[in-house]
């Protein structure tokens, strides 16, 4: 048994902490908001994020953060991609000793350009850092906390702190693979959101099946594309992090992203679909970021780049759709590790 606190009680932080919970582990769920911290610990529900579902009894919850930091030998981190920083400044304060890090979020700092591990590992001091683990791959979290197999990654440059994070996590419905590269794990999990927004635009203009394989396949080719640019391992992004990822996004009813892009699709603006949501969405984010990295890295994104007319440039999501069906002949199979 290991003592873990998983910081943001959101549905993905609450349906990590509920798999530690039955795995046995002495585990704390931190919420910013009293109401919720009280809610879990008493009511043994999260009804706004999770609603129908029972967490485990064994389920402990506090929203004193230096309460969370101070239990746990692991931290598991579940906020928001834009929250990760501002956190990790926090309890760089709190932290006494060496900690595992594990971060389950999916996202891509915009000017920066960082990966959640890289914004980690700048913002806590070198002696308060074991290692960084990122755990990903298609898992929605109303999915698993009904128990429904669903697969997932471990990856980290440190081999030993992916089994480790292996280890605690899996279960008869959890099984974690491992993978050593970070950067795949991460650009991958970051960018499926993105291609979801279009796959959910598509599907809100009213198209089908043939469109949402043709974003998934042609999402992939240059998500991977710029992954390899970046140092990724390209068959990372067949992978659970990537294709997996990538089709759990894109046909889920349970897809925040997807969700957004079907409202956007079907003529709501940005700003009503954002604010309506209620849980983070975070493509509209990533699209920024991913725009500046393909520019920063010389690489062709046409999807990127046309959802991100559509999302800042008030480009509408049908003329989005002409523009891309009309682009100069290509041949299909890319060379990911040249130009297209
Ligand atoms: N939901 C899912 O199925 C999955 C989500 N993810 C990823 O996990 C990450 C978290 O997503 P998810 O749990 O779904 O998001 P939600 O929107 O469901 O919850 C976000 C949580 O973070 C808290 N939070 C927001 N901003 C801050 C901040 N500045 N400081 C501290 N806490 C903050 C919220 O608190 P409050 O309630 O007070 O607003 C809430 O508890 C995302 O990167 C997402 O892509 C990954 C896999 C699956
Ligand atoms: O990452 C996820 C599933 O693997 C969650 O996706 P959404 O944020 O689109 O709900």
């Amino acid at each position: 048994m290991k003592k873990v606190s998983v910081i943001g009680a959101g549905s993905w932080g609450t349906a990590v902490a509920f798999v530690l919970a039955e795995n046995g582990h002495d585990c704390l769920l931190w919420a910013r908001r009293d109401d919720l911290s009280s809610e879990i610990l008493n009511e043994h529900t999260n009804k706004n994020y999770l609603p129908g579902i029972q967490l485990p009894k064994n389920l402990a919850a506090t929203s004193e953060l230096d309460v969370a930091v101070k239990h746990g030998e692991i931290l598991v981190i579940a906020v928001p991609t834009k929250a990760i920083r501002g956190v990790c400044v926090e309890i760089n304060t709190m932290i006494e000793g060496p900690k595992l890090i594990v971060h389950v979020s999916k996202g891509i700092e915009p000017d920066s350009l960082k990966r959640i591990s890289e914004i980690i590992t700048e913002e806590l001091t070198a002696s308060n850092l074991k290692a960084v683990v990122a755990l990903s791959g298609p898992s929605h979290a109303e999915e698993v906390v009904l128990r429904h197999p669903t697969t997932v990654t471990a990856a980290s440059d440190d081999m030993q702190a992916a089994e480790e994070v292996q280890d605690l996590f899996m279960n008869q419905y959890f099984r974690v693979y491992t993978n050593n590269d970070l950067i795949g794990v991460e650009i991958g999990a970051a960018l499926k959101n993105v291609i979801a927004l279009a796959a959910g635009i598509t599907d809100g203009l009213g198209y089908g099946d043939n469109a949402k394989a043709a974003l998934i396949t042609r999402g992939l080719a240059e998500i991977s594309r710029l992954g390899v640019k970046m140092g990724a391992h390209p068959l990372t992004f067949s992978g659970l992090t990537g294709l997996g990822d990538l089709i759990v996004t894109c046909t889920s009813v349970h897809s925040r992203n997807w969700k957004a892009g079907n409202m956007l699709g079907k003529g709501n603006s940005l700003e009503d679909v954002v604010s309506g949501m209620g849980m983070v969405i975070e493509g509209v984010r990533t699209a920024k970021a991913a725009h500046q990295l393909a520019i920063k890295y010389d690489v062709s994104m046409p999807l990127t780049e046309a959802l991100y007319t559509v999302l800042f440039e008030d480009v509408p999501p049908n003329v989005m759709v002409e523009q891309l069906m009309n682009r100069m002949k290509k041949q299909e199979v890319d060379d990911l590790f040249g130009n297209e």
